[in-house]
């Protein structure tokens, strides 16, 4: 039975996504669906398309041609206001390299979203304190991201993504900058929290390793995935 067919209602969904960048055709014709609560890791070559089908999926970037859908919603088809709405209320992201505000600390890093949410300084504090003790960097608040380990900032990055409650966190290679035991650390972190808390990670990795934290695996090619091979 394939991945579209056994009955599950995806919470994400991309459907024979086209996106060209100028004359190169990144993506062409990229199926792929997330369930709620589900992780599932992308993976693929350099150059697969990995990285648009993300900005794609998190409305970042609109396909030239195929769907997305949100909850049933056409994420491809709202207006930008809405979509960076649904971007701030639903999704989380994380990157390679965690992108943190490098002027504010730890901790602000954190409750910065809570803040552009409307929560009050103390409570997004306090929020943001929660937070950052789950993913093991307690005693970490008053660094500033130039002040920590690669692993420690990308820990932090994660507890920004999740400090909001989102329904999605898409991370592009978030242990692609590390060492493996930073990077077991992160993703162990990572997929911990996520089931706890039942948010869905489409997680972007060329890393088997990294990839093993998922539930599920789909492999990119030339901007499509690769149908699942039979046996496995
Ligand atoms: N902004 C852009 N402008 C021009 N070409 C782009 C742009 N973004 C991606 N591409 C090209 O589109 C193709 C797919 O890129 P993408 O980053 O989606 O792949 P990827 O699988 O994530 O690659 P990597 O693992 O190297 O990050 C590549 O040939 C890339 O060079």
């Amino acid at each position: 039975m394939s991945n579209q067919e056994d009955g599950a209602v995806p919470l994400l969904a991309a459907r024979d996504l086209v996106k060209a960048h100028g004359r190169t055709e990144a993506l062409r014709g990229a199926t792929v669906e997330l369930r709620p609560g589900e992780i599932l890791a992308v993976t693929g070559a350099s150059g697969s398309g990995k990285s648009t089908l993300l900005h794609c999926l998190a409305g970042i970037v609109r396909p030239d041609s195929g769907a997305v859908t949100y909850g049933g919603e056409r994420l491809d088809r709202l207006p930008e206001r809405r979509l960076s709405e649904l971007r701030r209320t639903e999704f989380g992201v994380v990157f390679q390299f965690g992108q943190l505000i490098p002027e504010l600390t730890a901790l602000d890093n954190v409750a910065l979203p809570l803040l552009l949410g409307g929560a009050r300084r103390q409570e997004a504090q306090a929020s943001a304190g929660e937070w950052l003790e789950r993913f093991g960097v307690r005693g970490q608040e008053e660094l500033r991201p130039g002040e920590m380990s690669g692993g420690q900032a990308q820990r932090v990055a994660l507890a920004r993504a999740l400090v909001t409650g989102p329904k999605v966190v898409f991370a592009d290679e978030p242990t692609g900058a590390l060492d493996s035991l930073a990077s077991e650390q992160v993703m162990s972190a990572l997929t911990h929290t996520a089931r706890e808390s039942g948010t869905a990670v489409l997680l972007i990795t060329h890393d088997a390793q990294v990839a093993a934290y998922a539930d599920r695996e789909v492999r990119l090619a030339d901007g499509a995935v690769l149908p699942l091979e039979v046996g496995v």
